[in-house]
């Protein structure tokens, strides 16, 4: 590999390089369509947006020039966390003046750079392609890191407008936040970051996130999202977003003080991303979904607080969608809700002002700007295809409305994806008669489109068959290879065609994949199949509970109100933890709430005999637990310590520094313990991380007879040794947990300590620990 600067590969012209295509079989044949030979572009969908003039004349072809590229990667760094700071100084300090000065094959690498308008440096976006990250060692650290990061927690991929929401939503600790279509859930992990903004560990906020979706399997993609980020003040939940139940206070409704409604759309903002939006898209999307959209945007207004905050967005272009839901539902509430003026805010984020005006396209292209201009057809049956709602109110009440408030984000503003983001505020009560009339407003409406649709869809069914027809007839004329010229190769269905510099967790994909689907109330959606045992709340004179308290020395710091368990024939394997207000709002509901998850794993049933108490320690339950642990459980280490136990695989106890080993002398055999290392108190030994640290570490333990093990999940562990240690550690190497080779590891130590006792002890090795530590890390990570 080359060093210094040169020029730029022009073939990553657009962040990549990618040839793979998609694939159909087509009889015995598999067809492959390469993604550069889709066409990124469509007529009808140049003609609709020149029309409804979203940007100037001149400014259209940019914009759709832009939306032809492939987009640029972009990452948040998790802001509440301790290490959040550390992670932003490695990739200024180490990251970009290192790629700044690579180059490969002669061809100068573009640095990763900071989202100037994203607060505190936490936002970044970079065009490296990923085989040029993966064909430099140097570069391929930096993808090692980005995933190892994204894995634990500390990095969340995520489109760069897709952050834009959860900013203007202005989450305070103290705030009830309901997130309505929450999944894949990277704006639901910005609002649980705004809710701990000045939490300190091991407490709870006073508020609360609800991340809510209707999709029950999307939902358990939720849960995965927000368990990276250990908070016991979530709840996960299943319903559809337009019939969210309420749950009662005493006679009153419990509301929210934000809500989120990012809600399920036809996504043609992210054409960068997902290259078939081009090849699929209709105006008639937007027609169909506007109904369901403007049914959520009106629940939310109903749960939200008086003097409470809303956000509404889509990853769409289109008015009907955007503007056309938000201008119905205030108009609906007559004065109860109003557009927030937030141009002083993000200054930085470049934005278009909300349109008061726009046209309807009909099936036949052609466009409208009133209803009563829609050709009705015989009996009105062209016209009742289309509502009135779809098109803009009259000026003077658009005027009122200030749909300039709106932003529009376009691709060629700042090299992202397209997005409307619209931030509305109540400013007074919605009565329960508002309310039921406009849900049954809102209910005959989307019966009507609903019907509608089906008379136009078995209409443009028999035209199909009629034109298929035909075209057999045709067929049958012509000789075989010429009909099968005329076949259109069809592509993959399921591959979006883009290529992530970060594997793992590309949440936003699997978001865009199926955002177009709606889920209506009545339809069937939990696979009974995969779910689960309901919450219960744990006594803390319940037995088991009891002894974990007693064992571990918990304090009355930590309320004993919010452990709870999934009980299954009167026994639990593991105990969550929850906060007040979570236990409150659970209560409160009963089983009205559908929970997928909530709460943070904290104990587990360990599977060593004669351990003195039934539950270890769990990984992710750690920074809850810590601060109320009885001391004894808490080894502050050195660094060499730290680096002994990153690096052996259960190092035996003489292999710590005398006074570490002292210490974990008094701690019970076969116990969890944690080990900390504050960097703050050694910033003046010799041997030091790799990286700079500012942030405590807290590695939880499990101390066997003779050796003490780090008892955390593989990518918790990856993650430590490459800022630690400095070095990436490959899988055969993490995945190094077998009892043989950690019998022979400290045998070898022993020896080589010569002293005949540790010999003896590393012999007898701790077996049973050793296979837990390494089964469970392993069921951890399942799980
Ligand atoms: C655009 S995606 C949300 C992306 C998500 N907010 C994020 O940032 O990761 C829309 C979501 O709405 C869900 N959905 C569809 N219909 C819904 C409905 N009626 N109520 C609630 N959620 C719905 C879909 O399952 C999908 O997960």
């Amino acid at each position: 590999m080359a060093r210094g600067k040169g020029r730029r590969n022009p073939k990553w012209k657009n962040g990549s390089n990618k040839t793979q295509g998609g694939q159909h079989v087509d009889g015995e044949r598999r067809v492959y369509k390469s993604f550069s030979e889709l066409r990124r572009d469509n007529d009808s969908f140049r003609k609709y947006y020149t029309a409804q003039k979203i940007v100037p004349e001149d400014e259209f072809p940019q914009l759709i020039e832009a939306m032809r590229t492939v987009l640029p990667t972009s990452f948040r760094i998790t802001g509440s966390r301790q290490q959040g700071s550390d992670i932003r100084e490695q990739i200024e300090k180490e990251f970009v003046p290192f790629i700044q000065q690579t180059s490969i094959d002669g061809e100068a690498i573009e640095p990763p750079h900071v989202l100037p308008w994203y607060p505190n440096r936490f936002g970044w976006q970079f065009t490296i392609p990923r085989v040029a990250l993966k064909k430099s060692t140097e570069l391929s650290k930096f993808h090692s890191f980005l995933v190892t990061e994204t894995e634990v927690g500390n990095i969340s991929r995520q489109e760069a407008v897709s952050m834009v929401p959860p900013l203007f939503l202005d989450v305070q600790p103290s705030h009830y936040v309901l997130d309505m279509c929450a999944a894949p859930g990277s704006k639901t992990a910005q609002l649980i970051e705004a809710l701990h903004a000045d939490t300190a560990e091991g407490e709870c906020p006073a508020g609360v996130v609800v991340a809510n979706d209707a999709d029950y399997k999307r939902a358990c993609m939720l849960v995965h999202q927000v368990s990276r980020l250990n908070s016991p003040s979530v709840v996960v939940t299943n319903h559809s977003g337009e019939r969210f139940p309420n749950i009662y206070d005493g006679k009153d409704v419990v509301q929210f003080d934000r809500i989120l409604c990012d809600v399920p759309c036809s996504g043609d903002g992210t054409t960068r991303k997902n290259v078939r939006v081009w090849e699929k898209w209709r105006a008639d999307d937007g027609h169909s979904l506007n109904p369901v959209q403007t049914k959520i945007l009106q629940r939310a207004a109903y749960l939200l607080k008086t003097g409470g905050r809303l956000v509404y967005s889509t990853c769409s272009l289109n008015p009907i969608e955007n503007e056309a839901v938000v201008a119905n539902v205030l108009s609906h509430f007559e004065g109860a809700l109003q557009l927030v003026d937030v141009s002083e805010q993000l200054p930085e984020l470049k934005r278009r002002p909300g349109l008061d005006t726009w046209k309807v396209m009909t099936r036949d292209g052609n466009l409208y700007d009133r209803f009563e201009e829609i050709p009705a057809g015989e009996h009105g049956r062209n016209r009742r295809k289309y509502s009135p709602k779809l098109f803009p109110l009259p000026a003077e009440e658009m005027e009122a409305l200030h749909m300039e408030r709106c932003m529009r984000i376009y691709s060629h503003l700042q090299n992202t994806g397209g997005f409307f983001v619209a931030v509305i505020e109540k400013v007074k009560p919605i009565t329960v008669n508002e309310k039921r009339k406009a849900e049954r407003d809102a209910e005959a409406y989307a019966a009507a489109m609903a019907q509608a649709r089906e008379e136009g869809d078995a209409e443009a069914a028999a035209a199909e068959a009629e034109a298929a027809e035909g075209s057999a007839k045709r067929a049958a004329s012509e000789t075989p290879s010429e009909a099968d010229a005329t076949k259109r190769p069809k592509v993959d269905e399921t591959d979006d065609g883009t290529e992530s510099a970060m594997t793992g967790n590309d949440d936003e994909s699997a978001a865009a994949g199926v955002s177009k689907r709606v889920y209506l109330p009545d339809e069937p959606r939990a696979d009974p199949a995969l779910m689960e045992n309901p919450f219960v709340f744990l006594e803390s004179t319940t037995a088991e509970l009891a002894s974990i308290i007693e064992f571990y020395g918990i304090r009355p710091t930590m309320s004993q109100r919010g452990f709870l368990s999934r009980i299954e024939k009167g026994s639990f394997r593991s105990v969550y933890y929850v906060s007040e207000t979570v236990r409150k709002l659970m209560t409160l509901a009963g089983p009205r709430l559908r929970i997928v998850n909530t709460g943070i794993r904290v104990f587990s049933r360990n599977a060593v005999r004669d351990a003195h108490c039934a539950f270890r320690l769990v990984c992710e339950g750690t920074p809850q637990v810590l601060p109320h642990l009885s001391s004894r459980f808490v080894v502050d280490a050195s660094f060499h310590d730290l680096k002994t136990l990153l690096s052996e695989i259960n190092p035996l106890l003489n292999l710590l520094s005398p006074e570490t080993q002292k210490k974990i002398e008094d701690v019970p055999v076969s116990s969890s313990v944690i080990v900390r290392y504050d960097p703050k108190m050694h910033e003046d030994d010799e041997e030091k991380p790799a990286t700079r640290l500012t942030a405590t570490l807290a590695l939880p333990c499990w101390r066997g007879k003779a050796s003490l093990s780090v008892h955390m999940d593989k990518h918790q562990l990856r993650s430590l040794i490459q800022r630690v240690l400095g070095r990436t550690v490959d899988r055969k190497e993490e995945l190094g947990y077998k009892m043989s080779n950690n019998r022979r590891s400290n045998v070898e130590a022993a020896k080589a300590a010569e002293t005949p006792e540790a010999t003896e002890a590393a012999e007898a090795t701790e077996a049973p620990e050793a296979t837990e530590t390494a089964e469970t890390t392993e069921a951890e990570t399942a799980e």
